[in-house]
């Protein structure tokens, strides 16, 4: 993983081209992904979710937001979410990326009850390359609600602030002008996605 500010490099990354796979992308893009769970170790799954990511051949985690808590939007009656906003380089297209994201979810053990309901991790691809892709149900990038949800920009804002979501403008200026009452910084990145650091030995309360 490296600052989400470091440059778009390295074609050959992640083994994705080989004759019986999809065609990858010549170069790496950049993508950006929504995180959010509100049940079980909401924390834990977030930090599980981003190291997945990171493995996924042809995808790298170049950045990570802050994680912040939420209350819930659209169906209101379930408990507090955490989200965040992560930034990848990938080869994959946007279908696979897509595709990855929802069988990461399903390892995490997402079962999908309802729409806007609660959920051990959600994925959603926020934006590709800047390009609009409309095949819907299946996949709408930029995500078409992405623009109008505080617990997206006020994330996303950290990492990319000029980054323009087609149709609606910076993510800097959304996230300055949406109403963020709903949403609170609950840990800086990147203590709350890092492994734990071991105390090391001698160290006080390191025992033995
Ligand atoms: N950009 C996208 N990111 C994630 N899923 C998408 C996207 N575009 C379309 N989809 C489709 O949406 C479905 C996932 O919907 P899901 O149940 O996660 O919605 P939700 O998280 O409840 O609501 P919302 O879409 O408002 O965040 C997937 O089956 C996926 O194919
Ligand atoms: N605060 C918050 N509310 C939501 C969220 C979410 O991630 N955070 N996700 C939803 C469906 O994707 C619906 N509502």
């Amino acid at each position: 993983m490296q600052d989400a500010s470091g440059p778009v490099d390295g074609a050959a990354q992640g083994g994705v081209s080989g004759p019986e796979r999809e065609p990858a992308s010549p170069t790496p893009v950049r993508a950006y992904v929504g995180l959010g769970a509100n049940l079980g170790d909401r924390r834990a799954q977030l930090r599980w979710a981003v190291g997945a990511l990171d493995r996924q051949a042809g995808v790298r985690v170049v950045g990570v937001a802050s994680l912040y808590g939420s209350r819930p939007v659209g169906v209101v009656d379930q408990p507090d979410f955490l989200n965040s906003v992560v930034a990848l380089d990938t080869v994959l297209p946007a279908e696979r990326l897509l595709e990855r994201l929802l069988e990461l979810e399903r390892q995490a053990g997402r079962v999908r009850l309802r729409r806007w309901g609660p959920r051990t991790l959600d994925l959603d691809l926020l934006w590709y390359a800047g390009r609009v892709i409309r095949r819907p149900p299946q996949l709408v990038v930029p995500h078409p609600r992405a623009a109008e949800r505080a617990f997206v920009l006020v994330p996303w804002a950290e990492l990319a602030p000029d980054t323009v979501i087609p149709g609606h403008g910076p993510v800097g200026r959304l996230a300055e002008a949406i109403d963020r009452s709903g949403v609170w910084l609950e840990e800086a990145s990147p203590g709350w996605w890092q492994e734990p650091k071991r105390p090391s030995p001698g160290a006080p309360g390191a025992g033995g």
